[in-house]
């Protein structure tokens, strides 16, 4: 068996087309949507997925508001700019990119962005809304796995996913979605206490693989014929000297799945979908 893959790739340019539609409606009633990113340092990495959020937003004509601190900014800066943010009136949704330098004191400044104005939906409030199922914005990466799933047909009702990694970007918000009512899926969320990793992976119709790890998922602990999303991304040096991304997912698994949202290609691209997404909805809700 070759699994089919899950191109989120393709995907999310078939969402950010849609959005452009939505985009346009919204202009037609004199509103642009508006999303803010916030960089501290120089990070090469964080600095192309933030360069890569600004494109995303021109293509589907979302206003940009990039504000970019250096790498001893302090902590004065980054508030600063945080209440900027939440007080302009053409933001309607923002990022702090992660991580943050070591001096910023990260869970200070992510509390203070006005949750309503929060588009990675991980906010304490957010998280909060999702887990008493009230409205809110929702948090990118699961929201982009379920929309992938569904969008291929995948079903999630009364199907078994395991997730491994409890992070508070994937792992721990994934499984409050995914047993919401309307997902209605059983979910086993492992970590690096579980004590037999494979037995429940093997038991899944779905796994989830956001670990961070490289290759912690072998073809050997799955279940022929299920379905497999790989989260976690890790920038190796490849045999060239090069770097390249990996995920938690080893290459052997792909003779044995059914289908698989593979790193690169898969999920990172439908987060970033997801974070239009999130911006246009608020707009339009206003
Ligand atoms: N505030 C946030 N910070 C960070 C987040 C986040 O969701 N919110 N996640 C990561 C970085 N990230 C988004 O910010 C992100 C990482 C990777 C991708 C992506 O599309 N990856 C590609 C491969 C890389 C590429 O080709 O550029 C893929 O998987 O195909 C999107 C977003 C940490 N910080």
């Amino acid at each position: 068996m070759t699994a089919t893959v899950l191109d989120g790739k393709a995907t999310a340019a078939a969402i950010r087309e849609d959005l452009r539609a939505r985009v346009k409606a919204l202009a037609n009633r004199g509103r642009v949507p508006g999303l803010g990113t916030v960089l501290v340092g120089d990070d090469p990495g964080s600095r192309a997925y933030v360069d890569g959020k600004h494109r995303d937003c021109a293509e589907v004509g979302i206003a940009s508001i990039r504000r970019d601190l250096p790498a001893d900014a302090t902590q004065q800066q980054v508030d600063e700019v945080v209440a900027e943010l939440n007080a302009d009136p053409a933001c309607h949704g923002y990022i702090v990119q992660l991580p943050l330098p070591s001096q910023i004191d990260t869970q200070r400044v992510l509390e203070a962005v006005d949750p309503d104005k929060d588009a990675d939906g991980l906010h304490p409030v957010n998280l909060g809304r999702l887990v008493l199922g009230y409205d809110g914005p929702l948090p990118c990466t699961p929201r982009g796995i379920v929309e992938l799933l569904r969008r291929y047909d995948v079903p999630l009702r009364g199907a078994n996913v395991t997730v491994i990694g409890r992070g508070t970007t994937v792992g721990r918000p994934l499984g409050l979605l995914l047993t919401r009512r309307s997902e209605n899926a059983t979910v086993t969320l492992c970590h690096t206490g579980t004590r037999d990793l494979a037995a429940h992976t093997r038991s899944a119709d779905i796994v989830v693989a956001a670990a961070g790890v490289p290759g912690v998922l072998t073809a050997d602990m799955i279940r022929p014929g299920a379905v497999i999303i790989d989260v976690g991304i890790t920038r190796v040096v490849g045999e060239d000297g090069k770097g390249v991304y990996t995920g938690d997912v080893a290459p052997d698994v792909a003779e044995v799945a059914a289908a698989l949202a593979p790193v690169p290609g898969g999920i990172g691209p439908m987060t970033r979908a997801m974070l239009l997404t999130n911006v246009v909805e608020r707009a339009e809700r206003l």
